[in-house]
């Protein structure tokens, strides 16, 4: 399996890092438009290979995607983050251009790369990269409800003061500050409905403090964050590397699922080899399916600032 990541900036280099460590990858090209950046990254990675007792060989590259050719799975990271303050959306204007320009540059050296999305805002860039490569939906998905969900499991635990190992839970919907949608109603401990020890007022205090993690990281780091949504993106590389068929919430191309069509947002999916193997329909409620609505709107009404 060799692997792509373009952006070798904080996300594209925890997701390396991963990637490398968990030892299921041949190779991770690494790629960046800064001079030099990627290759550093990727020889201070290498060293770590014998103390971290990996096989992966990772390289770097300066824009030169030849050296990406034959990729299985690429990750795009590149493009700027949000500032305190700062929404996701307020980074369309320099981001789809290199989002836009990365999803070409990739296909062309690998025409059947399945790819991952991760610069923001996440769900409108996914949607970009669908239209701009012309790859079957299957094999374009976006990363934020596996970070979203590592978000909302983390606050699950703290609220239940309970080990996060007992806990499950996902969020679908838009990443975003406000379309996010924690689905409390599904969490569980153990197997148990978390509603059974946690009042609901304090289920939405951790829903909340789920929807805008994002946010409280950016304002405590001046930038945002990098280890969890490294994490996550290598966990979906994962999947798709040992064909697992695990399910993920991941920004997908919807054709009338969950009522929505033309839009990437945030819906359960198996992960395996080609890439999204099945959107899985869950039920929601009136109460989940009119956030789920709303969510697709404020995605759609940033779409709409595409130029495509
Ligand atoms: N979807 C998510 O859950 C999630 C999570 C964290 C970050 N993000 C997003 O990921 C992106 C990267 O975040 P970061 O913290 O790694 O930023 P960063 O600034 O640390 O790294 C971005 C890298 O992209 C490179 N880059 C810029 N234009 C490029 C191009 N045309 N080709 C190749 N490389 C290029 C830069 O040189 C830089 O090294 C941001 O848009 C951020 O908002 C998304
Ligand atoms: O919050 C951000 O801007 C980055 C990312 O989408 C995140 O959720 O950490």
């Amino acid at each position: 399996m060799k692997v792509t990541v373009v952006g070798a900036g904080a996300v594209g280099a925890s997701c390396a890092e991963y990637i490398a460590i968990k030892n299921f990858a041949s190779e991770v090209v690494i790629v960046d438009i800064k001079e030099n950046f990627a290759e550093g990254k990727a020889m201070d990675l290498m060293q770590t290979a014998s103390l971290n007792d990996f096989d992966t060989k990772i390289i770097g590259s300066t824009n030169d995607y030849s050296k990406s050719a034959g990729s299985d799975v690429a990750v795009i990271t590149s493009g700027i983050p949000r500032k305190p303050g700062m929404t996701r959306e307020e980074l369309i204007g320099i981001n789809a251009g290199i989002v836009k320009q990365v999803s070409e540059n990739l296909i062309k050296h690998s025409p059947n790369v399945i790819i991952i999305v991760v610069s923001n805002p996440m769900d409108t860039m996914t949607y970009l990269a669908y239209k701009a490569t012309g790859l079957s939906k299957n094999k374009i998905i976006g990363m934020g409800g596996a970070l979203d969900s590592g978000r909302f499991k983390y606050r699950l635990a703290e609220a239940l003061e309970a080990p996060l190992s007992d806990i499950d839970g996902m969020v679908i919907g838009g990443h975003s500050d406000t379309g996010m949608i924690p689905l409390t109603r599904y969490a569980t401990r153990n197997s148990v409905p978390v509603s059974q020890f946690l009042s609901e007022e304090r289920l939405d205090e951790v829903a909340q403090a789920t929807m805008v993690g994002g946010a409280t990281l950016t304002k405590m780091l001046g930038t945002s964050a990098w280890y969890a949504p490294g994490a996550a993106v290598s966990a979906m590389v994962q999947a798709i590397a040992t064909d697992s068929k695990k399910i993920f919430p991941c920004s997908a191309y919807l054709e009338g699922e969950y009522g929505q069509s033309d839009i990437c947002i945030g819906v359960p999916c198996v992960l395996g080899a080609n890439g999204i193997e099945k959107i899985v329909d869950i039920d929601l409620n009136e109460a989940e399916a009119t956030k789920f609505a709303a969510s697709a709107d404020a995605v759609r009404k940033t779409n709409g600032l595409l130029e495509i």
